[in-house]
C-alpha cells in the first residue's frame, strides 16, 4: 500500500498564516469558588498571536502566582497558576489557597512522603458517559478522567453539548453556559461556538456547543446512517478543545498551556496537528503534549482530499494529513485515491500513541490489524503502548447496580439466579433457571463478529439452551434477529436497539457472556461479566486474549485456573466447540463453574491499576521534547 507520506516530524510552518481565534467572554468577572480564597479575575481578551506571553509567573514562597493582564499589558490581577508535570499540585478545585493562609511545610514529612508529579490533562472525546454513549469509548471517557483527577490529577473532558431532542438531552441539565465564546475559522467559515461546564467527580466536564450538535439520532448518525457533516463537526470540537485550557478560567484559574492534550480516536485526531500547525508556530503551546489514544483503529475519519481546505489549517500542512488509498481500493478508473485521513495526521504529530490494551498494541503494528496504518504504526512504535482499560466499578457493581431486580456479591450469589429469573420472564423466554443461559451484547457489526454468530446459531440452537442478543447496527443482522426470535421462540431473543438498564439485566442474569470479536481493541462486556460472575467465551483477539484466560481444571492442584474460554481461530466450528465446553461445565461440573464465576469475580477491575500505567506514560511523553516543534 501506498501511503502518502509527505509530511515531516518537524514541519515547522514558515510563512505564519494568520489563523488566530476570536476570544470573547462576556464583561463578568469570575470570582474563585473555592473555601477560602476571594481573588476576583478580569475577563481575559486576547488572539494567539500573542500565545504564551499574556501571563508573567513569578515564583513566590513555593506558590506560583500568575499575573493577568488587560490588552494594554497593566496588571489587573492574581491567580494561582498550577503547572502540569511540576511537583505537587493536588486536587484541582481545592488547591487554591486563601491567600492569607500560612503554608506550613513540615520538613520531615517531606522527606518521608514521596512528591507525586501531577499534569494537567485535556481529554478531548466525541463521547463521555453518562452525558453520551454509544459505546465503550464513553465509558472509558466518562470513568477513566475521574479515577485521574482522583489521584492528584487537574482533569477537563471536552466533549460535544449534543442536544437531540429526547429525554437524555436531561442529562446536561447541570452544565452552565460558561459565557465564553469562541470563534473558528473552517469549512470556508466562522463558526461561533459556546462552552458549557459542568464540575462533577473531581473533573471539569466542558461541552462543546454549536447547532450541529443539536439534532436527532446519536452522536455520529440517525436512521439514514452517518451524518454527511461529520468532518465538519469533530473539526469545530478539536479547535475548541485546543482553546478550552487556554480561555476557561474554570474554578477561576485556567489550564494553561503546559498541559497533556489526551485524543481519543479520529474524532479527536485533529489537535495533535492543531498543536503543531497552528499554535507552536506562535510559540503557544511549546510545552503542551498530546497522546493520541486509539480505541478502534477502523474508523479513521477519511474524506475527500478536496475536503482539506475545511480543516482551517495551513496549506503546507496537507501531507500529514494527506493519504492514498491502494488501487483495489479505488472505485472508478479516473479515482486517485487520494484522501485526508485524520487518524494518520494524529499519528505523524502526536507525541505518543496509546491503545487499550497490550496485545492490540502489537496488533495494529500488523497488516492484518493495521487497517493500512500499520507500517506508520510501525515506525512509531518507540513510543507506542498498551494499557488495558479499567472498568467503573461503582456502575458496574453486581452489589449496588440500580438496573438489576436482585443484588449479590461472591460471599452470597443467591440474587444472580434470581437476576436469571426475572431476566427469562422479563423477555418472554420460559423460566428455566438450569437452562444455560448465553448472551451477547454490542453493535451488530462486522467488528462483532456478527456474522459467525448467525451461522453458529442453528446448531447452537439445537441443544437445550437459551440465547439473548441486544444490539443495533447492520440492518441484516437486526432483521435476522427478529427472523431467529420468531423461529426459535423459546431459545432466542434478539432486542434491537440500545438500552443500558437491559444491558445489565443481560450481564447479571446470564451464565455465559459470547464475544466472537473478529478483531477488539480491548472490549468492556467480558469485563463487566466477568465481575458479575458470568463467564466470558471469547475469540482470543486484542483485549479479550488479555483479559480472558482459558479455564484449566486441572492447574493449581485441581483447583483449577481461567476466568472463561478464548479460542482460536475466529471460525464457527471454533466458536461452538468453545461453547459446548462451556456449557457442558456449567451443567456438569458445578463446582468448576463455582470456581470460574469467583475467580472473575474476584480480579481487580478498577481503574487503579490502569491510571498508574497512564502515569508512567505522562511521564515519559514530558521527558521528550514534542514531537513536532
Ligand atoms: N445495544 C446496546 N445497549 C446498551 N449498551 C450497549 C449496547 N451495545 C453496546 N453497549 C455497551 O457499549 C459498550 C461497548 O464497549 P466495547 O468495549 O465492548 O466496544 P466498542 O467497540 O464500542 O468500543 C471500542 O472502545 C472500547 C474502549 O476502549 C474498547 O474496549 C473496544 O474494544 C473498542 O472496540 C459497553 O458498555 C456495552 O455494554
Amino acid at each position: 500500500m501506498e501511503i502518502l507520506l509527505r509530511s515531516c516530524p518537524n514541519f515547522t510552518a514558515k510563512s505564519p498564516v494568520k489563523l488566530g481565534v476570536d476570544r470573547h467572554f462576556a464583561s463578568r468577572t469570575f470570582a474563585i469558588s473555592n473555601k477560602s480564597c476571594n481573588v476576583k479575575l478580569r475577563a481575559i481578551s486576547r488572539s494567539s498571536e500573542d500565545g504564551s506571553s499574556f501571563v508573567e509567573d513569578v515564583k513566590k514562597n513555593g506558590v506560583l502566582l500568575g499575573a493577568e493582564m488587560d490588552e494594554s499589558g497593566s496588571i489587573v490581577g492574581f491567580r494561582l497558576v498550577p503547572q502540569s508535570g511540576d511537583n505537587e499540585v493536588s486536587n484541582t478545585h481545592d488547591n487554591v489557597l486563601d491567600d492569607k493562609e500560612e503554608v506550613i511545610v513540615d520538613d520531615e514529612l517531606a522527606k518521608t512522603i514521596p512528591t507525586k508529579v501531577t499534569y494537567n490533562i485535556v481529554f478531548v472525546t466525541s463521547e463521555a458517559s453518562p452525558y453520551s454513549k454509544t459505546g465503550g469509548l464513553g465509558d472509558v471517557c466518562g470513568s477513566l478522567p475521574i479515577a485521574l483527577a482522583a489521584r492528584g490529577h487537574r482533569v477537563m473532558v471536552v466533549t460535544p453539548r449534543y442536544l437531540s431532542g429526547g429525554p437524555a438531552d436531561r442529562k446536561f441539565d447541570s452544565a452552565v453556559d460558561l459565557d465564553c465564546r469562541i470563534k473558528v475559522s473552517c469549512s470556508g467559515g466562522v463558526q461561533e461556538v459556546v462552552f458549557f461546564h459542568e464540575y462533577r467527580a473531581g473533573v471539569d466536564w466542558v461541552f462543546v456547543d454549536h447547532p450541529s450538535f443539536h439534532r436527532p439520532g446519536n452522536p455520529y448518525g440517525d436512521s439514514y446512517g452517518a451524518f454527511g457533516d461529520n468532518q465538519f463537526r469533530f473539526t469545530l470540537l478539536c479547535h475548541a478543545a485546543c482553546e478550552a485550557p487556554l480561555v476557561l478560567p474554570l474554578g477561576g484559574y485556567t489550564y494553561g498551556e503546559k498541559c497533556l492534550f489526551l485524543a481519543n480516536d479520529w474524532h479527536a485526531g485533529l489537535v495533535p496537528v492543531l498543536l503543531a500547525a497552528k499554535y507552536r508556530p506562535y510559540g503557544v503551546y511549546k510545552d503542551a503534549r498530546s497522546i493520541v489514544v486509539i480505541h478502534n483503529l477502523a474508523h479513521q475519519g477519511v474524506e475527500p482530499a478536496s475536503t482539506y481546505n475545511n480543516f482551517g489549517l495551513p496549506p503546507e500542512w496537507y501531507g500529514a494529513l494527506g493519504w492514498v488509498f491502494p488501487t483495489w481500493a479505488r472505485t472508478h478508473a479516473l479515482d486517485t485515491g487520494e484522501a485526508v485521513n485524520i487518524l494518520k495526521g494524529a499519528i505523524v504529530t502526536a507525541d505518543r500513541i496509546l491503545t487499550v490494551s497490550q496485545g492490540y498494541s502489537w496488533e495494529i503494528t500488523t497488516p492484518e490489524g493495521g487497517n493500512g496504518l500499520d507500517e506508520l504504526l510501525g515506525s512509531r512504535k518507540t513510543v507506542v503502548n498498551g494499557i488495558t482499560n479499567g472498568i467503573d466499578v461503582t456502575e458496574w457493581n453486581p452489589s449496588l447496580d440500580e438496573h438489576i431486580p436482585s443484588h449479590y456479591s461472591l460471599d452470597d450469589l443467591s440474587g444472580k439466579i434470581e437476576c436469571k429469573i426475572a431476566l427469562q420472564r422479563e423477555l418472554g423466554l420460559p423460566i428455566r433457571p438450569d437452562c444455560p443461559l448465553i448472551g451477547f451484547i454490542g453493535r451488530l457489526d462486522y467488528q462483532k463478529g456478527i456474522d459467525i454468530i448467525l451461522s453458529g446459531t442453528p446448531d447452537l440452537l439445537q441443544d437445550d439452551v437459551q440465547f439473548i442478543m441486544l444490539g443495533s447496527g447492520e440492518k441484516q443482522y437486526e432483521d435476522w434477529m427478529r427472523a431467529t426470535e420468531a423461529t426459535f421462540k423459546d431459545k432466542f431473543r434478539g432486542w434491537v436497539g440500545f438500552n443500558v438498564p437491559i444491558s445489565h439485566r443481560i450481564t447479571a442474569g446470564c451464565d455465559i457472556l459470547l464475544m466472537p470479536s473478529r478483531f477488539e481493541p480491548c472490549g468492556l462486556n467480558q469485563l463487566y461479566a466477568m465481575r458479575y460472575g458470568t463467564v466470558p467465551v471469547v475469540h482470543a483477539t486484542g483485549g479479550l486474549g488479555d483479559t480472558v484466560k482459558t479455564f484449566n481444571p486441572f492447574a493449581e492442584e485441581g483447583k483449577g485456573e481461567g476466568t472463561g474460554w478464548a479460542f482460536k481461530p475466529l471460525t464457527r466450528e471454533r466458536m461452538l466447540d468453545a461453547l459446548w465446553v462451556a456449557i457442558e461445565t456449567y451443567r456438569k461440573h458445578k463446582t468448576c463453574w463455582g470456581g470460574l464465576m469467583k475467580r472473575g469475580m474476584e480480579r481487580d477491575y478498577s481503574w487503579d491499576n490502569a491510571a498508574v500505567q497512564y502515569e508512567q506514560v505522562f511521564k515519559w511523553v514530558f521527558i521528550d521534547p514534542p514531537y513536532v516543534s
